[in-house]
Order: C-alpha cells, then structure tokens, then sequence
C-alpha cells in the first residue's frame, strides 16, 4: 500500500523509490510496507517520534541495513540486488553524514576529507587530494587553516560542517544528513541551514533531511515525509500536512515548538525581505 498522496501528484524524477518496505530486529518491527518516493533536486525531510525508524530507513537506502522485504531503487538502481560493481558505483554518487559527524579522531579534517577520495579514487595523486580537500573544507564555510586541525580542536559547528566537506567529497548528486543540526545553538543550526540550503541550489543536490528541528523543516524543506505506525503516513509541503487530521502531526507541528518555528520562520522570511 502507498503513503496517502496528498499535495500535488508527483510527476518528477524519483531519485529514491521505496516499495514494500520491512525491517525488524527479532520481534520488534521497525518498517512494515513502507513506501516513499524522493524526487530529484528537493530537500525532503524526515520526521517522527523517537524510534520510529528514521536512521534505520536511511541505513537500509544506503545499503547499511538489510531489510526483511521490500525494493528500494537510487537513481533507477536496485540497492538490495546490486553487484560489487554496481554498488560502488552507486555510492560514489551519494554523500552521507551520519549522526554526531562521525569524524575520524586520528585523523585531520583534511585527512578525513580525503577518505572517501582514496577509497574511490586510490590512484589520485596527494597534491590532488590536498587540493580537492581544500576546497571542500572552504566550500562549507570553515577557515582554510582549518584542515590540518583535529577534530578535537574544533567547535560542535565547525565539526558538523567537517563532516559535510567530507560527505561532499565525491561531488555527489545526493546528500543524506542524519540529524546534522543537533546539538548546535539556535544560531549555529540556522547558519548550517543556511549552508544546506545553498549548497543544495549550487550543487544541485537532492537532501535527505532526518530533523527534529522544526525551524529546519521550515526555513529549508521543499517537502516532509512524516514516519508513523511503521511507515510514510504522509508526504507534503507543511501547509499540506497541516491539513491533515492526523494526531501525531498535529501535536507536532500545531504544538507549542511548531508554532514558535513558525513565528522564526516569518521573522526571518520578512527580514530577508525588508
Ligand atoms: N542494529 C540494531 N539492532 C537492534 N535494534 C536496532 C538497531 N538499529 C536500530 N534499532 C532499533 O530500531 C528502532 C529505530 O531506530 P532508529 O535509530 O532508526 O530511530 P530514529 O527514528 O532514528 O530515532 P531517533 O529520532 O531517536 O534518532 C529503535 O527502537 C532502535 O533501538
């Protein structure tokens, strides 16, 4: 069964299709026939209650989690049956940053830029990488002098966009972010929202956005993709979702932190206007 469509139909590019989804760990199921359809150059946010999934249906995008049942294409390849060949090329073609940034402590920003570099790319000389890097770390808005730093020796912020950088090695198409603004002040996550969104239009990027940060869904996501009772419940704009008459997403976005992002939400729409 599909995700009840609301909003317009959606007659763009999949770049992500879910079919039939399950997942399970012994008894507890996670995904029972979750469907879900990301479409080419948007911001698509996740959301749900804790637990309900959200990194468990990214991992199992991005080849991370065997699912029990169910299909899941990127870029019009099947993940689950891919080979060796197939599946390397479909992950030079992602970026992903994991929950917390996942930066290698030992190594430096530059160095841990160059990761997927080397892995993909072995034969690229280091004045290459060094020069690839560089740019990357830029790019995300850290200070150049930032490279040869340990991860130790940056703030929360500036570890996020490290992360980033490295998940933008590669030049990919499409970018998976887990939760990228946790743990950082009101102002530091707007700044990073900021940087999602323009890289998002520079690049071309499709995002998948797992947020329980309302003022992200709000000043960044063209859609939102709501997990509940196992699945998609439903997929839209906010205005969409808004109408509908689902408890969860009512108490979520009509509560009293939906209603403060809001608020931010115009305040920063009649600045960037005035
Ligand atoms: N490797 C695993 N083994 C067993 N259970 C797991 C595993 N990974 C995830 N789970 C369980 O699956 C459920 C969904 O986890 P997941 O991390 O996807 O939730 P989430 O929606 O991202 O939550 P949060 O918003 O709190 O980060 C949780 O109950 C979690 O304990």
């Amino acid at each position: 069964m599909t995700a009840p469509a609301i909003g317009p139909t959606f007659d763009g590019e999949a770049i992500i299709r879910v079919r039939g989804l399950r997942n399970s760990f012994g008894e507890q199921v996670i995904h029972d026939d979750l469907d879900l359809d990301v479409k080419r150059g948007e911001i698509i946010g996740v959301v749900g209650g804790s637990g309900t999934g959200k990194s468990v249906l990214m991992r199992s995008i991005i080849g991370l989690q065997q699912p029990d049942t169910g299909t899941i294409e990127v870029f019009g390849e099947s993940v689950l049956d891919a080979d060796v060949d197939d599946s390397v090329d479909i992950r030079r073609r992602w970026g992903v940053l994991f929950q917390g940034g996942a930066l290698f402590s030992t190594l430096t920003v530059a160095e841990n830029v160059q990761v997927p570099l080397r892995e993909f790319y072995p034969n690229l000389d280091q004045r290459l990488l060094d020069e690839i890097s560089a740019y990357k770390v830029v790019m995300t808005g850290l200070p150049p002098d930032a490279g040869p730093k340990y991860p130790a020796e940056l703030s929360g912020g500036m570890k996020k966009r490290a992360g980033l950088a490295r998940s933008l090695a590669l030049d990919p198409e499409l970018l998976f972010l887990d939760e990228p603004t946790a743990g950082l002040d009101p102002i530091g996550a707007a700044a990073f929202d900021e940087l999602t969104r323009s890289l998002q239009r520079t690049l071309g990027l499709t995002v998948f956005l797992i947020t329980h940060d309302l003022d992200s869904l709000y000043a960044i996501c063209d859609r939102v993709a709501v997990l509940a009772d196992k699945r998609v419940i439903a997929v839209g704009t906010i205005d969409e979702l808004l109408a509908l008459d689902h408890p969860w997403i009512q108490e979520y976005f009509n509560g009293p932190r939906g209603r403060a992002a809001v608020t931010s939400a115009e305040r920063a729409a009649t600045i960037s206007g005035a």
